[in-house]
């Protein structure tokens, strides 16, 4: 075993946050979010790896039941075009399932990204200029693990209009937002996914995923 390996105990609750992660619709109690949580969630977002050393990211702390509102808004619009993209009983059962939290979470998250942080070139970013937005993407999951250790629910809402995030939250137009995320603590975590319980979609077996050396060449 490697010298810099955690112990059992340590590897067990990094485990542990990794598997009993949610993500979280429905279930948020309105007790607020001490300032210091989500100090450290934060923090541990702005741990997350980026190209470059960039550090993309920006954080929009919501807790205006106003903006709250607004979005919803949008997302009720959003979600009614997105149940008319599916049919039969794929759309019932699409009109069945929560897909936000937005105005029960306590507090609403946007992470965004500034593609310009650190001038035109950036080092890791030269051939495959979308590595700032995956950058951001790793903060969100960083925060959301982070959370999870608190015992704090994260849902990640996409059922929006971009434009009209933008406007709600006043993000400029160089400015990305990545993701739009519902955070609380909650009643409870499901033990697996909702989308999974509801019969939207099963987990895919790891040994279907992964290829040995080439596409398609499962060794
Ligand atoms: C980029 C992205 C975007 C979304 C999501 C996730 C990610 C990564 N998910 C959550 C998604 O449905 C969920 O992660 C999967 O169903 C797996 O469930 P667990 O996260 O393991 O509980 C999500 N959930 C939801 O209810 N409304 C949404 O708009 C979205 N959008």
């Amino acid at each position: 075993m490697s010298d810099h390996a955690f112990s059992a105990e340590e590897r067990e609750a990094l485990y542990k946050a990794i598997f009993s992660r949610r993500d979280v619709r429905g279930q948020f109690a309105p007790a607020p979010v001490p300032e210091e949580v989500l100090t450290r969630v934060l923090t541990a977002a702005h741990h997350a790896p980026s190209v470059g050393f960039m550090q993309p990211w920006n954080f929009i702390v919501v807790r205006d039941p106003a903006v709250k509102a607004r979005v919803h808004a949008d997302f009720a619009q959003a979600n009614e075009e997105a149940k008319a993209l599916f049919e039969g009983e794929r759309q019932t059962l699409y009109s069945r399932l929560k897909l936000e939290g937005i105005r029960e979470a306590p507090v609403n998250l946007c992470i965004t990204c500034d593609r310009e942080r650190s001038g035109p070139v950036v080092l890791g970013r030269t051939h495959i200029p979308t590595m700032d937005l995956y950058s951001c993407v790793c903060a969100v999951q960083n925060l959301w693990l982070a959370a999870r250790a608190e015992g704090l629910g994260v849902g990640w809402v996409s059922i929006l209009h971009e434009d009209r995030l933008r406007e709600a939250l006043g993000i400029p137009e160089r400015i990305v937002p990545i993701a739009y995320l519902c955070l609380g603590y909650v009643s409870y975590f499901h033990e697996t996914p909702e989308l999974e319980q509801a019969g939207w979609r099963n987990r895919l077996p790891l040994e279907d995923l992964v290829f040995r050396d080439r596409w398609g060449d499962r060794g």
